[in-house]
């Protein structure tokens, strides 16, 4: 008896849940992981070691809105953006100033509505890196969330 309801339990919430997965496509506001960011002090070796292990990596793009170089290499189900600074004044040189060897440094991950998205973090108490959204490394709106409000993680936002 007991061993039928449980199973009747999670009959219950395996079907909660496909439900839930149908109607919302994304958890809560976040949708999918569009990349993670490394930077690095020599983006030639950084690019070399992941062609290396076969990857389809790109060539280095200058982003000047953003003070960074990126280069692009796409996994099956994400990418990964290795970032090094570009012009005077790179927001990652302070970084790479503390983190000789590079490291990660954000995770990118997709919304439906950048500027639905910005309020909504925003009434919630999260710091915003700049007023407007900037157009991102793939000609999407992106917006910056400040890490010391996001567990110590530098989160982009990006539009889907
Ligand atoms: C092209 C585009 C795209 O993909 O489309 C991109 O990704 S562009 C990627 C580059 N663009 C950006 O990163 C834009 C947003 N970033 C920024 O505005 C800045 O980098 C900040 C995140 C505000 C950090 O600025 P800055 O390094 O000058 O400040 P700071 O050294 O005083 O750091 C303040 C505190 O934040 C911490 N902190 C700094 N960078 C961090 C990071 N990446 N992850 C986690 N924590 C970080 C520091 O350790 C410090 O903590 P303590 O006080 O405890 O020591
Ligand atoms: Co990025």
């Amino acid at each position: 008896m007991a061993s039928l309801r449980s199973l009747a339990k999670l009959t219950n919430s395996v079907a909660i849940s496909t439900r839930t997965m149908a109607s919302h496509p994304l958890a809560g506001l976040l949708g999918k992981l569009n990349h993670v960011a490394i930077a690095t002090p020599d983006l030639k070796k950084s690019s070399d070691f992941y062609k290396n292990l076969g990857a389809k990596v790109s060539e280095a793009v200058p982003q000047k809105e953003h003070g960074v170089y990126t280069v692009f290499v796409e996994l099956p189900n994400s990418k990964i953006e290795l970032l090094h600074p570009f012009g005077e004044k790179s927001p990652i040189q302070a970084f790479l100033n503390k983190n000789k060897d590079g490291g990660m440094h954000h995770i990118c991950i997709e919304v439906r509505d950048i500027n639905e998205a910005v309020s909504a973090v925003k009434d919630k108490g999260i710091r915003t890196l700049g007023e407007k959204p900037k157009i991102g490394a793939h000609g999407k709106p992106v917006m910056f969330l400040h890490p010391k409000d996001c567990g110590g993680v530098l989160i982009e936002l990006e539009q889907e």
